[in-house]
């Protein structure tokens, strides 16, 4: 499976409609890949606390239909990071707003869509804006080399919850996504914790940091990916950069057959 995780940077003058256009060109630059990847909130900005409401959209919205052109264009699967979602159908108690991913097939179809179940902020920002997610997202993502890999889904934050993984490990995950706005601060546990999950859930997990400096956060990079062994396949520094990468998918059940400790779990 070949991949393309795209660290964006990006600061606090550009617009959504300049920054948008500057990803669709990014997405497009990877025609060739099977799944092409972009950070946490990107649009709306992943610590732009005062501009999630007015940038909130529904999941056909403006960027979620940028991102589809992108995808058809590129012929490319495109786990598009994240936009805060606004939905038409909204819990009276609820914020009515959601940390939500969206997964485009090559032909520009909307395939999955996944809510942020844990959110990051104690008592600021996320809890306080935004509702929990619920439900365990995998999808299978069509390789060019034939068949499909299933991909679980996640976001930034849920990568300091094991369990969440273990979950989607159960609902047969081969493959976890990672897209992220994860700050320079603590960018140590991003790297640690991504290498942690692949080695405990001999999964292939793939890590899209955000770059650049917004809203006085400075952001880590780091965008990795790791093979179910725990081997780091490549790493990005602080910049923006986009990191390519062939996965050799079946080595994750030869690995699992080699080394069977999944077999040995007794608290399921
Ligand atoms: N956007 C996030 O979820 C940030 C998570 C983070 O900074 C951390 O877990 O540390």
């Amino acid at each position: 499976m070949k991949v393309a995780l795209i660290q964006l940077a990006y600061g606090d003058d550009e617009s959504v409609v300049d920054r948008t256009a500057r990803v669709a060109d990014l997405v497009g630059a990877q025609a060739g890949h099977d799944l092409v990847v972009l950070p946490e909130l990107w649009a709306a900005g992943g610590f732009d606390y005062t501009a999630w409401d007015e940038r909130a959209e529904a999941v056909d919205g403006p960027v979620a239909q940028a991102l589809s052109a992108a995808a058809r264009d590129a012929r490319v699967t495109l786990h598009g990071g994240s936009i805060v979602e606004r939905a038409d159908a909204v819990d009276p108690d609820g914020r009515g707003l959601w940390n939500t991913s969206l997964v485009f097939a090559p032909d520009g179809e909307l395939v999955a869509t996944y809510r942020k179940i844990h959110r990051f902020g104690f008592g600021e920002g996320e809890p306080t804006l935004m509702d929990a997610g619920e439900d365990l997202v995998v999808v299978d993502v069509p390789v060019a080399t034939g068949g499909t890999v299933p991909v679980g889904l996640s976001t930034c934050y849920d990568l300091r919850f094991p369990e969440l993984y273990r979950r989607l490990l159960d609902r047969g995950a081969e493959v976890f996504v990672v897209p992220a706005a994860w700050p320079r601060k603590r960018v140590t546990h991003w790297t640690l914790l991504g290498q942690a999950r692949a080695v405990e859930d001999q999964c292939v997990v793939l890590q899209c940091n955000t770059a650049g400096t917004h809203a006085r956060h400075e952001m880590g990079g780091h965008s990795q990916a790791v093979d179910a062994t725990g081997k780091v396949l490549a790493a990005a520094g602080l910049d923006e950069e986009v990191l390519s990468i062939d996965i050799d998918t079946a080595a994750t059940s030869e690995w699992r057959r080699a080394f069977p400790v999944l077999a040995d779990r007794r608290l399921s």
